[in-house]
This record gives C-alpha cells, sequence and structure tokens, in this order.
C-alpha cells in the first residue's frame, strides 16, 4: 500500500502500522476479486451481446433494412430502466450503457452492409 496525497495504491503488500487500514486494505484486496470476476462476466456476456446484435446486422443488410430501429431502442430504454430501478441500479446508467452497446451495434451493421456491398441506410458518409 502506498500513499501520495492525491491516490492510495492498494496491492497485496498491506503493511501498515495502522491496523484498522491494514485489515480495511485486506478486505479491499479481498472484495478486488469478486470485481476481477465480475468484470470477466461482463465482458463475456458482452462479447455474446455483439455476437448476437452482429447476426441481426447480417439479417438487416440482406434485406436492405436500415441499422437504426429506434422504436425498438425506445422500448429496451424502457425496460432497462424498469430493470434498474428494481435492483437499485441508476437508471441513467442503464439508459447509457444500451445507448452505448446499441451505437456500437449500428456501427458494426453498417460496416458489416460496406463490407459486404449492401449499403444500408446510415452509411451515407461513405463506407
Ligand atoms: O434489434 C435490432 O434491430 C438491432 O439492430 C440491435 C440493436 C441493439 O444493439 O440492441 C441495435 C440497433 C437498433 O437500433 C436496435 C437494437
Amino acid at each position: 500500500m502506498s500513499e501520495n496525497g492525491m491516490e492510495t495504491t492498494i496491492d497485496g503488500e498491506v503493511k501498515s502500522p495502522d491496523q484498522v487500514a491494514a485489515s480495511c486494505a485486506q478486505e479491499v484486496v479481498e472484495l478486488r476479486s469478486a470485481v476481477d470476476n465480475i468484470d470477466a462476466a461482463v465482458i463475456h456476456m458482452l462479447a455474446e451481446r455483439f455476437r448476437v446484435t452482429d447476426m441481426i446486422g447480417g439479417l438487416k443488410a440482406r434485406a436492405g433494412f436500415a441499422a437504426t430501429d429506434s422504436r425498438r431502442e425506445s422500448d429496451q430504454v424502457a425496460r432497462l430502466r424498469t430493470l434498474a430501478d428494481e435492483c437499485g441500479l441508476d437508471a441513467d446508467m442503464a439508459e447509457a450503457y444500451l445507448h452505448l452497446v446499441a451505437d456500437a451495434a449500428k456501427r458494426n451493421h453498417i460496416r458489416l452492409a460496406c463490407e459486404t456491398n449492401q449499403p444500408m441506410w446510415g452509411a451515407e458518409g461513405g463506407c
């Protein structure tokens, strides 16, 4: 553990003479394993989400559909905001998450359509 006034770096080296600080630092180190496991699960779930949305993008390109479906996104936002409320998460964070992933999914849709010569609405700026 080391301090520079602005930051505290808490690592496995917990050698503080202050017993309370030492035991808090130890607990932080243990809780960080749970954080690491959760982050790994989130990354795996995100990868799976993009595999699925890429399949949707392939179908949209084949059919000549636009990348964006705003009504679907509004429904998703409403659903995720409710879910967030129910489990004590900030609903704005849930909405920000949906915009982050849906915007990335749409960029992937457009790129795939361009790469396969099936230009779709939204790619007017060029492929
Ligand atoms: O469901 C779709 O139509 C998708 O293309 C997926 C997705 C999403 O990432 O959830 C992305 C873009 C659309 O505007 C709506 C939803």
